[in-house]
């Protein structure tokens, strides 16, 4: 039998494994397999904790569709709380530095890249202003936060088909390896509504990286300057950048319960 946590960002939900003694063995099927909210715990990311020789823990994140991924906004603030302390975590997109604050997490999400080949894209262009269309929808930005994203600001959120539109941006061969969709609106000074079709999960309550992401872009197109709240549908997140500097990103973790599976089973 193997331990997990169930944990959440804002209702964007984990199961959280302890894997340090390297015990669990876990692939893309048995991933899909845990995260089947019908016939397993149920998640949209399910969350590795493994040894580190360059931080504290490492951390592997894998989509509920079984695919691994390089970064999770809310799944890094959700580490320091499974792990009692503020620590120092091995991604696949870096060394994230996170730190417990009252009712959550503050985390140094690293560096934006902007580069064509960065995000990446299929073949160069803009991403401040992408020459790029779906339908209706504005000319989009890319952004990579260690994960690819793609980021609408809309006029009006309520009247996009984001579960229609989303899948369809996601798959674009303009993205080879997918991409993270943002739906965004501007809500006021430094103010933003962001509803987000995540890569490999579809629509989520909330996806930190999806905030960073829309906010940085948010910043590089003069819409606001931040520090920022991004209201998404499962509450807001506090996110900060300064061109040429790393994103600040602080919002809420909660932890919900623990659990026993037998890992063989999935
Ligand atoms: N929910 C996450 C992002 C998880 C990974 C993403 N779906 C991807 O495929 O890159 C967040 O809070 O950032």
């Amino acid at each position: 039998m193997g331990r997990f946590s169930k944990m959440h960002g804002l209702g964007n939900d984990f199961v959280v494994i302890d894997a340090r003694d390297g015990a669990v063995e876990m692939t893309a099927a048995r991933a899909q397999a845990i995260a089947d909210r019908h016939a397993g715990i149920g998640c949209d990311q399910l969350i590795l904790i493994g040894a580190s020789d360059r931080a504290d823990v490492s951390m592997r994140i894998f989509n509920a569709d079984g695919s691994e991924v390089e970064a999770c906004g809310n799944a890094t603030r959700c580490v320091p709380l499974f792990m009692g302390r503020d620590v120092l975590i091995e991604t696949k997109a870096g060394l994230l530095d996170a730190k417990e604050v009252e009712g959550g997490a503050s985390v140094d999400m690293g560096r934006p890249r902007f580069d064509w080949d960065a995000i990446p894209l299929a073949y160069a262009m803009d991403t401040l202003t992408m020459q790029a269309s779906w339908e209706d929808l504005p000319a989009p930005a890319a952004v990579n936060v260690g994960n690819p994203h793609v980021i609408f600001f809309c006029d009006d959120l309520d009247a996009v088909d984001i579960p229609r539109l989303g899948p369809i941006i996601e798959n674009d061969p303009l993205f080879p390896e997918r991409v993270n969709v943002n739906f965004a609106q501007v809500a006021g000074d430094n103010h933003l509504r962001l509803i987000v079709w995540e890569r490999g999960a579809g629509l989520t309550r909330a996806c930190g990286t999806g905030a960073c992401a829309t906010a940085v872009a948010a910043i590089r197109r003069k819409l606001m300057i931040g520090p920022m709240t991004v209201s998404l549908p499962g509450g807001d997140l506090v996110i900060g950048w300064t061109p040429g500097g790393t994103i600040r990103m602080t919002g809420p973790a909660t932890h919900v319960f623990d659990g026993e599976a037998d890992w063989s089973r999935f």
